[in-house]
């Protein structure tokens, strides 16, 4: 009977558990098993495997984070030999990678020593090399949104200097998306740096025409806190700094990610049963399978960073 090795990897994103369940879903009737890796790769190199039923895991699906749990382990490449050890060991020759531009990479060298391998794009950065979309960006935008038009309710009360900080890595995608969804007056992201006159020239147009100024930050921004100060104390206004850090990243996930996970999964697991690998990416509103050598570095609207 095949068996599909499911693991979700880096940092965790709402949906996670939603593309687990769809995948094992999809598998059951075709007569497959299915195993989950506890904990990422570092899971994956010790053989830390669950068995997997779709009725048990569908509970998972309307939580976020990932119930198999996850990793960051920089030296998985080195240990490359002791993953296919353990995969051996428990006769697994098709694997399922969840996660970002580091897992893809290595979801790509699990294919490239021969196993039969789909990585799906899931983090709430959305910064997945020629995807559109990942699993995990819309839930983490609409909670930054409801925490702008909710910093903007006080805002319009007691003016304030308030900045929003999301998380990104250093990439600005959820930040632009939640200021552009809000109405932010100013955007601060790592891929376009401001001069603080350009930025000082943005608020005292806003707190012109409103009194107070709202800006949402990516926390790759380089010096935010003391641009902010400055900023603070060149406008007149008293700073509100609010970081939410990685309360961005849980919570229950949108109904988009949710069915976003459960296309890419269903597609992924077509894709297996076809002995095809590769990264399954969004591409102008569908799963599109990608060979994994052709995934490029690093996806920003604002070129290379
Ligand atoms: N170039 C690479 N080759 C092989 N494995 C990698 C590579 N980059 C990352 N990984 C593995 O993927 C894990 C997750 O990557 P990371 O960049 O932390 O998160 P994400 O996948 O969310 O971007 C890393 O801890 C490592 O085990
Ligand atoms: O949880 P950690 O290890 O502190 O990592 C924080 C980083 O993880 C993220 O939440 C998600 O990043 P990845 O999906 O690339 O792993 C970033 O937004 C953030 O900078």
């Amino acid at each position: 009977m095949p068996k599909l090795a499911i693991l979700t990897s880096g940092g965790d994103a709402p949906g996670m558990n939603m593309a687990v369940w769809a995948a094992c879903n999809a598998l059951e009737p075709r007569g497959w098993s299915c195993v989950g890796v506890r904990e990422g790769f570092a899971g994956l190199l010790v053989g830390n495997f669950v068995g997997l039923n779709a009725a048990s895991i569908l509970p998972y699906t309307r939580l976020g984070g990932t119930f198999l749990g996850t990793s960051r382990d920089p030296g998985f490449r080195a240990k490359l030999p002791e993953a296919l050890r353990a995969l051996q060991a428990a006769d697994i020759n098709h694997l399922m990678v969840l996660g970002g531009n580091g897992s893809l990479q290595g979801a790509r060298i699990l294919a490239q020593a021969g196993l039969c391998v789909v990585g799906l794009p899931a983090t709430i950065d959305n910064d997945v090399a020629a995807s559109e979309e990942s699993i995990g960006f819309d839930t983490a935008l609409n909670l930054g949104l409801l925490l702008l038009d909710q910093f903007r309710d006080t805002a319009e009360s007691l003016p304030r200097l308030c900045a929003l900080e999301t998380l990104g890595g250093s990439t600005g995608f959820l930040a632009r998306a939640v200021g552009q969804a809000g109405g932010a007056d100013a955007l601060l992201l790592p891929e376009e740096p401001l001069p603080l006159e350009r930025l000082l020239e943005i608020t005292q147009t806003a707190v012109a025409r409103h009194r107070f100024a709202l800006i949402v930050a990516s926390e790759g921004y380089p010096g935010l806190e003391a641009t902010l100060e400055a900023l603070s104390e060149r406008v007149g206004l008293r700073l509100r700094f609010a970081r939410p850090s990685h309360t961005l990243r849980g919570g229950r996930p949108s109904a988009r990610d949710r069915l976003l996970a459960r296309v890419l999964a269903e597609a992924g697991v077509e894709h297996l049963a076809n002995h095809r690998s590769g990264a399954l990416l969004i591409q102008q509103g569908q799963p599109v399978l990608v060979p994994f050598e052709q995934l490029e570095p690093y996806k920003t609207p604002f070129g290379q960073v």
